[in-house]
């Protein structure tokens, strides 16, 4: 992405919303965008795991976990299939765990935290859902801006209309 978020919002702001999440940078591209994938899983990678395994054609999957940091939703193995399969980043609001075998990689990472201990397998979730935090709403096919600054997201056209 060559335009930071801040230039962005200071051209298009009335088309943006800007996360007031304060999520930390755990990838090896700081700076990342790309049309929203969206899954909702708490405690549980299995889905987003599948979702990761699928062709990411440069998308950014954000991860709604509820906020919970008590298990890890990604590690450098889904990661790194993430990178084998196109996607530009990851966006979680919960942990991630091999932070540095993340920073390696050519991926975007933004989560809450980290923790070693590992998430279930069991699929529970929902994908292409709608997801909110940090007091904006992600829209699947929504476009998301992401680098040291924040993330911006283009606001639902329906709702704009
Ligand atoms: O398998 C998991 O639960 C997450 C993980 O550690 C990885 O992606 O490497």
């Amino acid at each position: 992405m060559s335009i930071s978020t801040a230039d962005l919002f200071d051209e298009r702001g009335d088309e943006l919303d800007s996360c007031d999440l304060q999520l930390r940078q755990y990838g090896g591209h700081a700076a990342f965008s790309g049309p929203i994938v969206t899954v909702r899983c708490h405690q549980d990678n299995a889905l987003l795991k599948a979702i990761l395994g699928e062709p990411g054609e440069g998308r950014v999957l954000v991860v709604d976990g509820g906020g919970s940091v008590h298990t890890a939703l990604m590690g450098d193995l889904i990661a790194g299939s993430a990178v084998a399969n196109g996607w530009a980043g990851v966006v979680i609001n919960g942990a991630v765990r091999d932070v540095v075998a993340l920073r390696e990689l050519a991926l975007g990472v933004k989560a809450l935290g980290s923790n070693p201990r590992k998430s279930g397998k069991e699929g529970t979730g929902e994908r292409d859902v709608p997801v909110s935090f940090g007091g904006i709403t992600f829209q699947p096919g929504a476009t998301l801006y992401s680098d040291d600054d924040g993330i911006l997201v283009t606001r639902d056209l329906a709702r704009r209309a």
